[in-house]
């Protein structure tokens, strides 16, 4: 069997005596989209937080590629190809689309952001930002300022920009919130055709599309997995059902 690509060992991260996230471990194998589900206040972000590295974990650890990556900040995680895009949105609005996506090219390359003339006119930068921005469909908008963008390009362009830093692993946090119908599906169809090159780890409320994009799913409640497993078996399993789905599926009823 192929090692995973992603393997996360008794994370656990507290707010004094609050604790967030308690023993999470699961793997997430290559080219798989993996969603991590569970109520309000469960403790997803924290987990997002603690894989991008922009929050330290108590304790537990982290392997990405076969390497421990535990120790690392998210600066050198990125750099290793593990990118994030923000629950908030948080593409730069006074900047184009295009200059938006050139940004986390540069940030791949380790340099500081050279200001921003120069990225307009760095061929080669463009030429990767211009190909992350048509996998989700926005070559088109390249030279539009990215706070012109509707809400749901706005969705694209931060997942445009987590692809430009070179990621293998995207971690995608609530990525159809405040989408209608039309938008979310698109952001559907997005993630549908990224997962033949990409792996996901998806936090996601709306349970449609996480069953039907995830291969594996893991439920997340009072900062502990209580289940992970195929959309099938976790939808079956009762304790799932009385913890988090049952309320969640009669709600989107
Ligand atoms: N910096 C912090 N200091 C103290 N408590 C925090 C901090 N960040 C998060 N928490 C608490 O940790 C718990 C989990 O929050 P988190 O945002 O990770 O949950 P979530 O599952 O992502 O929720 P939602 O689905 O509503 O986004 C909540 O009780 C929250 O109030």
């Amino acid at each position: 069997m192929t090692a995973p690509l992603l393997s996360v060992r008794s994370l656990h991260k507290a707010y004094g005596a609050l604790t967030v996230t308690d023993d999470v471990s699961f793997d997430v194998a290559e080219n798989a989209l993996h969603a991590i589900i569970g109520p309000n206040g469960a403790g997803k972000t924290t987990l997002i937080h603690q894989l991008s590295g922009s929050l330290p974990s108590d304790a537990g650890s982290v392997h990405f590629s076969g390497r421990d990556i535990t120790r690392l900040g998210m600066v050198e995680r990125v750099q290793g190809g593990l990118a994030r895009s923000f629950q908030i949105t948080s593409v730069f609005e006074g900047f184009t689309v295009l200059e938006n996506a050139a940004m986390a090219v540069q940030a791949r390359s380790g340099s500081n952001f050279r200001f921003f003339a120069p990225v307009a006119r760095d061929r080669g930068l463009n030429d990767q930002a211009m190909a992350a921005l048509s996998r989700v469909r926005l070559d088109d908008r390249a030279d539009r300022l990215a706070g012109s963008l509707s809400h749901g390009e706005k969705r694209q362009l931060e997942i445009a920009i987590a692809l430009a830093t070179g990621a293998k692993l995207l971690l995608l946090d609530e990525p159809l919130a405040g989408t209608g119908h039309e938008e979310s599906a698109v952001l559907v169809e997005l993630m549908r055709e990224l997962k033949a090159t990409h792996t996901i780890v998806l936090i996601e409320h709306d349970m449609e599309a996480v069953f039907a994009l995830a291969d594996k799913v893991s439920v997340l409640v009072y900062g502990r997995l209580i289940a992970t497993g195929s959309a099938e078996e976790v939808r079956r399993d009762p304790e799932v059902r009385s913890a988090y789905l049952g309320e969640e599926e009669a709600a989107q009823c």
